[in-house]
């Protein structure tokens, strides 16, 4: 697949590059206030999604903080999710006593990320927080509470930015729509 077949497949950009980096170093601004200059903050992406999150939020920090990841699979090849969350890889860390700082593209459902909250709070850390770069308002199955959430978008599926369609555009900068001729 060439750049130009990528961008004939979408839709609409409903998230442009600038706008992510915008807010992402806003949100980056914040989370290093409220973890007092990252002190004793562990960053926990979940893969693969939030790669792009992860290293661009990383990158807007001004100081060192670790990170580590959990690999976890709900929506296999679909555009809906099963609910049924697999551990695919956990995390190197013990999380004992640390305040960790889950790191999502996406919160859709919301069935993911309740599973691995609940998850890693069986682990005793001294807190858990939530940053997801996107969520849906309009398809939450479960509420969860997420401290920092970049955009509200509708309840439409979304690619690029780490976010794929059958493992695809996630290398896209921007977030967007696709057009129905991918799904057909
Ligand atoms: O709120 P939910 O409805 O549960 O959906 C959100 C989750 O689904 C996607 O992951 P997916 O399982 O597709 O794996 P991926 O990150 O490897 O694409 C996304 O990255 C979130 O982790
Ligand atoms: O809209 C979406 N796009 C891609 N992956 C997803 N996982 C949950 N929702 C989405
Ligand atoms: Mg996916």
């Amino acid at each position: 697949m060439d750049a130009a077949d990528i961008q004939d497949d979408l839709a609409r950009v409903l998230i442009t590059e600038e706008e992510i980096q915008a807010r992402l170093a806003e949100l980056a601004e914040q989370v290093w206030a409220h973890y007092d200059d990252g002190q004793d903050v562990l960053l926990v992406g979940v893969l693969k999604g939030a790669v792009m999150v992860m290293a661009d939020l990383m990158r807007h920090l001004p100081g060192s903080v670790p990170m580590d990841w959990m690999a976890v699979s709900s929506y296999g090849s679909g555009t809906k999710s099963s609910g049924v969350v697999r551990i695919l890889k956990d995390l190197d860390a013990d999380i004992t006593g640390k305040h960790v700082l889950i790191v999502e593209d996406i919160i859709d459902s919301g069935l993911t990320l309740s599973w691995i909250r609940a998850n890693l709070l069986s682990r005793s850390p001294a807190s858990v927080e939530i940053l997801t770069l996107l969520r849906k308002p309009d398809a939450a199955k479960v509420e969860i509470d997420t401290r920092w959430v970049g955009f509200d978008i509708p309840n439409e599926f979304v690619v690029g930015y780490g976010l794929d369609f059958d493992e695809g555009y996630r290398n896209l900068r921007e977030v967007a729509t696709l057009a129905p001729h991918v799904y057909s």
